[in-house]
């Protein structure tokens, strides 16, 4: 059984006006279990759409979506979703933020202070547990929002954009972070991203998708071997292949989008 399965879906949402916007069009996407996707396309063209039927929070109008083999339901368990603004709550430390998602499990205060601590040390955040997140930097309260996702051990992670808040040179920490708490476990993930550097970096697969409706362009697999790091991957020859070959095919959807960070990679 895959970990997700999307067939034929499209959806569509209504306007004020003048009839529906077309956002997916005739979608069919499998994701093994421990695979790590990433979904690359212009603003606009239904990455979060997608997302979201896989995450329960929007049904598609046509065609079906299977998440560990059920329909996909909002506040799965084992479903995570993390987003680019790490939402943490400012009265709460550090601590108290990764344990939030245990928490609404209804998981012991024992268990979840120990699987909190324990996801915020591989975060790197192990020294700041007593923190808040007026004390901490953006790279900081991003890793301590990862590290809510990773405390509920979730068997698949959603994720749109979780990096884009970031600057570079912190973004490139935080990837390798994200990487060596996510060899740990290998759980699926599905990640959106308008940075090509990152998608070819993190991914096992990289999904291209076409502009409004979207359609699934083409589907690159990226044979880097793993464990991998974003800062050594730099200096990688076949990682400045690889991202070319699916630059150039990426290229004429995303050419006006000046959300799309073409690179990188020096
Ligand atoms: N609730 C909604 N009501 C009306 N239109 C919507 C709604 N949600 C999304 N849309 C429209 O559907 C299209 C796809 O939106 P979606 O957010 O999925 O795109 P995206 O690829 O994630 O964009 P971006 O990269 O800019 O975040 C857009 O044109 C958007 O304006």
């Amino acid at each position: 059984m895959p970990a997700i399965k999307v067939t034929k879906a499209s959806h569509w949402f209504p306007t004020p006006k003048s009839g529906v916007v077309h956002a997916l069009q005739d979608i069919d996407l499998t994701v093994e279990k421990g695979e790590f996707l990433a979904i690359v396309g212009p603003s606009g063209c239904g990455k979060t759409t997608l997302l979201n039927a896989m995450a329960g929070l929007d049904k598609p109008l046509e065609g079906d979506v299977s998440v560990l083999g059920h329909q996909p339901r909002a506040g799965d368990p084992e479903v995570g979703y993390v987003l680019a603004k790490d939402s943490l709550l400012p009265w709460r430390t550090a601590l108290g933020n990764a344990a939030l998602g245990l928490e609404i499990q209804g998981v012991s205060v024992h268990e979840r202070e120990t699987r909190a601590t324990e996801a915020l040390g591989v975060m790197g955040l192990g020294d700041f547990t007593g923190a808040y997140g007026a004390q901490l930097s953006h790279g900081m309260r991003q890793r301590v929002a990862l590290a809510r996702s990773f405390a509920t051990k979730p068997e698949i992670l959603l994720m749109d954009e979780p990096f884009s808040a970031l600057d570079a040179q912190t973004r490139i920490q935080v990837h390798d972070a994200f990487l060596e708490a996510w060899e740990r476990r290998r759980m699926t993930v599905v990640l959106i991203t308008h940075d090509l550097t990152e998608a070819v970096g993190l991914a096992d697969r990289v999904v291209i998708m076409t502009r409004r409706p979207g359609r699934i362009k083409s589907i690159h697999e990226i044979d880097l071997p793993r464990p991998r790091s974003m800062l050594d991957l730099q200096g990688n020859d076949r990682f400045h292949q690889i991202f070319e070959t699916i630059w150039s095919d990426l290229r004429e959807e995303v050419i006006e989008d000046s959300a799309f960070v073409k690179v990188a990679a020096s």
